[in-house]
């Protein structure tokens, strides 16, 4: 059965979600590197039955030259050999005419396209031109500025193609400060995407926002929180010898572990009204600015410890003004009221100060920090 909404015509029962009140789990190396590799972290992960999906890259779009590229089509032999001998679906990313052609040959189930190819509307249409007339499900990426019409006009450009198969994945958006993330969840940015294709599924790919392995389980069970219907986790039977992304992929037996973890049916918001999501993005929100006024009081405490052995003043004037200029300036650059960022930066200085006079009035001796 076909639903449509105001701009996109989807399948009512995507091939994307397995079909269970659990979400989905697709998971698999960040790139196919031997076929070893691969058959050794398939045969695991077939073991554990909430994964579904073995996803790997086939073709890596990496920031900068001389970086490992991606293993091409040799690849998706070896993806063909891991379905034939696990049974799990198969997903690759695709970015050309070249990468659908090699990818449908091969028999790959999922299609996706990546952050980097979202971007940019004349690679989504050259992808959209080579699926003509083809069945298969493919997922889009959000693009890697957070700029949701983008997002939506790469699933509407399938659409229009004749794919009626999509779901988003969240990979997090690159902001102006992503810390303690590798690319910012902005949380709120999935409820518009959501408001705005109803009924297209959402994975969430916890690798690319965390970039990191202990960040995984938080935002795994934060995107459950908010209604993802399914997670992407890149695992890899020995991540730290990965030749791409080493630091964000988990062996088979650290999935398992974060899988088991989550709660991953009580969390799930079933049939949330707009309101209660809206305060459950605030909740979340509210949680992420007190732990990163936690970090900088933290740093501002040892600033004052520096500023103690070297008989420095706490009050700097100079960089002070330096400091609210820049925040008002990216305040300006995102749309916030420059009067509520100087409100809120006036009382973060004023406890900065605080603190540090507490510290140097204190005779308890400096604290050398590793850091
Ligand atoms: O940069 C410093 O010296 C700090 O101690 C940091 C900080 C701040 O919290 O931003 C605090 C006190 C100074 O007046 C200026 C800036």
């Amino acid at each position: 059965m076909q639903v449509s909404n105001n701009s996109l015509t989807i399948t009512a029962r995507t091939k994307i979600l397995n079909g269970g009140p659990l979400p989905t789990v697709i998971a698999g190396p960040c790139s196919a590197e031997t076929e070893e590799q691969m058959l050794q972290t398939a045969r695991a992960l077939q073991q554990d039955h909430r994964v579904s999906v073995f996803r790997a890259g086939i073709w890596k779009p990496r920031t900068r030259p001389g970086l490992f590229e991606g293993i091409g089509q040799v690849g998706l032999e070896w993806l063909q050999n891991v379905k034939s001998e696990t049974g799990l679906q198969t997903a690759v990313e695709v970015a050309n005419t070249q990468h659908v052609e090699q990818a449908l040959r091969h028999g790959v189930d999922i299609l996706w396209v990546g952050a980097r190819t979202t971007v940019n509307p004349f690679s989504v249409q050259e992808i959209a031109d080579a699926l003509q007339g083809v069945d298969i499900p493919v997922l889009v990426k959000n693009p890697v500025n957070p700029d949701i019409q983008l997002w939506l006009g790469a699933l509407e450009r399938l659409n229009r193609a004749g794919i009626t198969d999509l779901g988003l994945i969240h990979r997090g958006f690159s902001t102006v400060n992503n810390k303690p993330y590798r690319n910012h969840p902005k949380w709120e940015a999935i409820a518009q995407i959501r408001a705005l294709a109803p009924g297209v599924p959402l994975i969430c790919d916890p690798s690319h926002i965390a970039g990191r392995r202990d960040l995984l389980q938080t935002v795994s069970q934060q995107a459950l929180h908010l209604g993802a219907d399914g997670l992407m986790i890149e695992t890899h039977c020995n991540p730290d010898a990965a030749l791409s992304d080493a630091s964000q992929q988990v062996t088979p037996a650290g999935l398992d572990a974060l899988l088991t973890s989550l709660d991953l049916e009580s969390e799930r918001v079933a049939n949330t009204g707009q309101l209660q999501e809206l305060r459950m993005i605030v909740d979340r929100l509210d949680q992420d600015l007190l732990h990163l006024l936690f970090l900088r009081t933290d740093v501002s405490e040892r600033i004052g410890a520096y500023k103690k052995t070297h008989g420095l003043d706490v009050f700097q004037a100079g960089r002070w003004r330096d400091v609210l200029e820049n925040r008002l300036t990216i305040a300006r650059e995102i749309g916030l009221d420059e009067h509520y960022v100087k409100a809120i930066f006036d009382i973060i200085h004023n406890q900065s100060i605080g603190l540090q006079n507490e510290v140097v009035a204190s005779s308890a001796p400096v604290q050398e920090t590793a850091h």
